[in-house]
């Protein structure tokens, strides 16, 4: 199982203090890739006429040091009310990198992809937490 450092929470944060202003972009590009590289994805949105809602990530990264508790609302919500198959989480956290790395090509840098990666792990870990 992937853990966080604190030398991983504190790179999360700090690249986070630097680029959360931007979120809504953040999120919303993601998503768009999402949507557009596996369209597979597009079916749990089918519902939405808009396709932009805020970065999921902006409103959970406040929540790191305890993922599962902080998100265990969120687990409930994807796995029992939407039903989104957990394999999808490795795929928003892929976009959400290759958006990170296009938007902010100095400040992502090597040591801040893998946190950021370890983090987008843990992420997903916390939401699946009510699969089982
Ligand atoms: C980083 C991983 C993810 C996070 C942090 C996250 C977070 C969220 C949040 C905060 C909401 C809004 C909940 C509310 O309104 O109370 C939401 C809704 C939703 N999420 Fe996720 N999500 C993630 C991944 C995914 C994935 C991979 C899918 C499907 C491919 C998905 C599908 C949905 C759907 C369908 C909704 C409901 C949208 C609506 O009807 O408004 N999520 N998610």
């Amino acid at each position: 199982m992937t853990s966080l450092t604190e030398k991983d929470k504190a790179t999360v944060r700090a690249f986070w203090d630097k680029v959360s202003s931007k979120s809504e972009d953040i999120g919303t590009d993601a998503l768009a890739r999402m949507l557009t590289v596996y369209p597979q994805t597009k079916t749990y949105f089918a519902h939405w006429k808009d396709q932009s809602p805020n970065s999921p990530s902006a409103r959970t990264v406040s929540k790191i040091d305890d993922l599962k508790a902080g998100l265990l609302n969120l687990s409930e919500l994807h796995a029992f009310t939407l039903r989104v198959d957990p394999a999808n989480f490795k795929i928003i956290s892929h976009c959400i990198l290759v958006v990170l790395a296009i938007m902010f090509p100095q400040d992502f840098t090597p040591e801040v992809h893998v946190s950021m990666d370890k983090f987008l792990a843990c992420l997903a870990m916390a939401l699946a937490e009510k699969y089982r």
